[in-house]
């Protein structure tokens, strides 16, 4: 049968879609309109909507099978020639010219394409997504940006609140901006230069090395390794099984988190199709582990997560920083800024500021507690009917809910109710085996926690964002187990669906690609990336008392002004 032909199309015809309120992306040299399959998307809306406009071939691959991919030509409605430019999504601020406001021609085209860059930091919390950017507004050609002279010098890592001058900061949001510049500053310096031609080589690596760890075999699930884990959970199980026979509920309930610690990172692999590749398999391992073995929401995560693997790091898009108002990561988070995955105003309200001044010293002790935030935004997903109701991953939701029931009977009342005699013990009992867990939660932060916030604007390929906002963590092969391949991170995030046990190994590619297109690959140790952590916290925490200074130093002239007045 003949291949089928599509119209071609300018971005301009895009552009004037997109203004219609279309969900366009382009893949493959395909213009993909995604309309009618929103709400039957198995990896939910907002994924799809983080890609309008944008050439979405890198983040597909990375997250599809071979043949959720073939589905997607069913979709196409044009083709396009030559290199495309992105655009600013609408989710994030992006705005669209329908076909009336202007003509097409190459001169319009520059400028979108120069647009699009200067709005590159444009926050979805603005307006337009034309907004002027500290570091770009003064630029006219994006791909003649100059990089800065100083840029081997620049010590990693964030920003100073003492290199802020007094003058920027004598009110709250030109100190704000000036960090805001300065920390792109330093990832300009820091990485490969944003013009096309370097970003294309970096993709055309990156494909070419996607293509050798398929031809390596990497791809290939070691269910042996599988087998292995399944005897330490199983060993684990019977522990905590045993020593509760015993009446031993302090060595009980350690085991048990230690079982639900590791049972996570099996999950995690699951949610990623990162097993037997069949989404509703590995799903389905994924529900009976996550829900009916540990009481929370696969699905919960997986719409969370999904959205994190597209835009990490960015404030405003990225659920896993966003923990408003226990945390902060970025100063931009000291703004309000509004949450496009939770469709709110993150406030930096009276609490934030108390909160935020002392979260260095209590981060550990908050992550402590996170799995009980997670059975309550499992709850509310499940209960709400967050996920997709419609598509191939409809049942998914009634599977969890029976996991929760099942989870609820034999945790809730066979082990806590039924086998452990006083409120005490029990009280005892559940505090500690949840917060043995402890340590997944600070692995997940860590990862991204220390990594830059900056928004680089839409030109930024898909490779070097993944690699600029994810850090893997060093350690010894015996004990991958404990980290359970989130010490993988930043590999991971380059290739979603690789199976766990093979990271180790990609990791070398990985490593060479980077050297080769020049990407600085973050690899510390366990400890060193904690403490970049805490320091990040503590510099966020920095910029929140100066910022308090400032505004006060406002209030009082004000206050005087106002005086003098009278
Ligand atoms: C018309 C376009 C699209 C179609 C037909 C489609 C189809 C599918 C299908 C069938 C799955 C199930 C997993 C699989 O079999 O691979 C899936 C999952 C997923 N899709 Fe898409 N997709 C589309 C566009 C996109 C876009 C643009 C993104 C953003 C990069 C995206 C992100 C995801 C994610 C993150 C998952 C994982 C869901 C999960 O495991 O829970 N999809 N998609």
């Amino acid at each position: 049968m003949a291949a089928k032909t599509y119209p071609l199309m300018s971005r301009r015809e895009v552009e004037a879609l997109i203004a219609d309120g279309r969900s366009i992306f382009i893949l493959d040299q395909h213009v993909v309109k995604a309309d009618p399959w929103l709400q039957y998307h198995p990896g939910g809306d907002k994924a799809i909507l983080h890609m309008v406009g944008r050439d979405a071939t890198d983040e597909v691959t990375a997250l599809h099978s071979a043949d959720a991919r073939q589905q997607m030509n069913r979709y196409r409605i044009g083709k396009i020639e030559g290199r495309w430019a992105n655009f600013v999504p609408p989710i994030q601020g992006g705005k669209f010219r329908p076909l009336s406001e202007l003509s097409d021609g190459s001169e319009e085209f520059y400028t979108n394409c120069t647009t699009s860059i200067l709005s590159s930091t444009a926050s979805s919390s603005h307006s337009s997504s034309r907004a002027p950017s500290p570091v770009f507004d003064d630029t006219t050609d994006p791909t003649l940006r100059k990089r800065h002279a100083s840029s081997s010098e620049n010590p990693p890592g964030p920003a100073s609140v003492s290199s802020i001058s007094s003058a920027d900061a004598d009110d709250g949001m030109s100190f704000l901006d000036t960090l805001t510049s300065e920390k792109m500053n330093l990832d300009l310096d820091k990485y490969p230069s944003l013009d096309f031609a370097t970003q294309d080589t970096i993709v055309a690596k990156y494909r070419d090395l996607h293509q050798r760890i398929k031809d390596e075999g990497l791809y290939k699930c070691s269910y042996r390794a599988y087998a292995i884990e399944v005897c330490r959970y199983s060993m684990l199980a019977a522990s905590a099984l045993l020593f509760l026979h015993w009446g031993w509920y302090v060595p009980s309930a350690i085991c048990l988190g230690a079982f639900w610690h590791q049972l996570v990172f099996t999950a995690h692999d699951a949610g990623h199709m990162g097993i037997t590749h069949g989404f509703h398999t590995d799903t389905v391992i994924g529900i009976i582990i996550a829900d009916f073995l540990g009481g929370l929401s696969l699905g919960w995560w997986k719409r969370n997560h999904n959205v994190h693997h597209i835009i990490t790091n960015s404030p405003e898009h990225d659920p896993d920083i966003q923990h408003m108002p226990f945390m902060a990561v970025s100063h931009r988070l000291l703004t309000s800024l509004r949450s496009t995955f939770y469709e709110r105003v993150m406030t930096y309200d009276a609490l934030a500021k108390v909160t935020l001044r002392i979260q260095p010293y209590t981060y550990y002790l908050l992550l402590s507690f996170g799995r009980f935030n997670l059975y309550a935004l499992s709850f509310e997903f499940l209960l709400r009917g967050q996920g997709p109701r419609k598509g191939p991953a409809w049942w998914h939701r009634w599977l969890e809910l029976a996991g929760q029931l099942f989870f609820w009977t034999w945790f809730g009342y066979g082990v806590v109710y039924k086998s452990i005699p006083t409120n005490l013990d029990r009280f005892v009992f559940v505090l500690i085996s949840h917060m043995v867990t402890m340590p997944v939660h600070a692995q997940i932060c860590l990862s991204h926690f220390a990594m830059s916030t900056s928004e680089m604007g839409p030109h930024e390929s898909f490779p070097q964002k993944m690699l600029r906002t994810t850090m893997d963590i060093d350690c010894p092969q015996w004990l991958d187990f404990f980290h359970g391949g989130l010490q993988f991170q930043a590999i991971h995030h380059l290739y979603p669906r690789i199976p766990r046990h093979n990271l180790r190994r990609t990791q070398r590619l990985v490593q060479d690609f980077c050297n080769d297109v020049g990407i600085p690959y973050a690899l510390y140790g366990f400890v060193d990336g904690n403490k970049q952590v805490v320091g990040t916290l503590a510099d966020v925490s920095r910029q929140a008392a100066v910022l308090a200074k400032c505004q006060q130093t406002i209030a009082g002239r004000d206050d005087s002004i106002h005086g003098h007045s009278h």
